[in-house]
């Protein structure tokens, strides 16, 4: 069993530290001629991932924008991930699950068994119900070679009074969350490569990581940074934010990216754009 940390690094030194993001938005599958169903989000995802093979190394379908039209609009998903892994790009199906162990437990075979219907490579998981009760999905995903991301500073305005308050023991709640990623990768720190526990992190998010304190270099996890393109962060938000931990980043574009399509070399034509700024960034 290959870790994911070791997967992602090999992604990212063949295809550049971008993500895409797959967000089939009602007004996305307008502009695109194709219907707001299932079956329209089924022809969105496969398109996308059709016109980056062999240009990303990552893409990040946002369950939402597929669970909206239920049981086929997951059926959809489940398409959209196989076509991606058979084109040979890892998935970070982002759906942002937390809850209590035992019912945490369930998120992770969901997604991260090697039989999971909806598996992915990684996923998004939310600490909010305490960095504990994640257990269940970080040990899971170390046993199947996949990985997790933690939501730590995220890109929307509405997140600094939860994310930035002092925890009783004076430290801001998003320092104990890396903090404690970097304890889970501590075994990958010694064999050198990138521990399984990453990081969400916005790009949008200015001077939050000093703010809080946090040593994002130290966490060694990669650092999924969404917030690129439509939330209006760009190549210098990102050095600012990641600074000394930009090697870690992987930055994400969902609607930056799509709005390009549905032409198959437009969109790739503006994928390969954002990992030409990422990259000169990281150079
Ligand atoms: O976990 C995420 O990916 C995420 C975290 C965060 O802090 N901010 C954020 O925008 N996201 C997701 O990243 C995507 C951003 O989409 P665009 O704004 O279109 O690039 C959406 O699917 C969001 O749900």
């Amino acid at each position: 069993m290959v870790s994911y940390g070791v997967r992602l690094d090999e992604a990212q030194r063949r295809y550049g530290h971008v993500c895409v993001g797959i967000d089939p938005h009602p007004g996305l599958l307008d502009s695109w001629g194709l219907p707001r169903s299932a079956e329209g989000v089924r022809a969105f995802g496969l398109r996308v991932i059709d016109a980056l093979e062999g240009h990303i190394g990552v893409v990040k379908p946002q369950s939402a924008l597929f669970e909206e039209y239920g049981s086929a609009g997951i059926a959809a998903l489940e398409d959209v991930l196989a076509h991606a892994r058979d084109a040979g790009i890892l998935t970070i199906l982002d759906v942002k699950r937390g809850d209590i162990g035992s019912t945490m437990a369930a998120y992770a075979r969901a997604y991260l068994c090697d039989d999971s219907p909806l598996r992915a490579d990684a996923i998004t998981i939310s600490p909010y119900l305490g960095f504990g009760s994640l257990a269940p999905a970080i040990d899971l995903a170390a046993q199947t070679g996949r990985g997790v991301y933690v939501l730590t500073l995220t890109s929307n305005l509405e997140a600094v009074t939860l994310q930035h308050a002092t925890t009783a023991a004076g430290r801001a709640v998003a320092r104990d969350i890396a903090e404690e990623a970097a304890a889970r990768n501590a075994d990958a720190r010694e064999k050198h490569h990138l521990g399984h526990v990453g990081l969400v992190v916005g790009a949008t998010t200015g001077s939050a990581v000093n703010a809080c304190g946090i040593d994002l270099a130290a966490v060694n996890g990669s650092l999924l940074a969404p917030g690129l393109g439509a939330q209006g962060a760009g190549p210098a938000q990102v050095r600012e934010v990641f600074a000394d931990a930009l090697a870690n980043v992987l930055a994400s574009s969902s609607r930056g990216v799509l709005r390009a399509g549905p032409d198959a070399t437009s969109l790739r034509d503006a994928a390969k754009q954002t990992v030409e700024e990422v990259e000169d960034l990281i150079a």
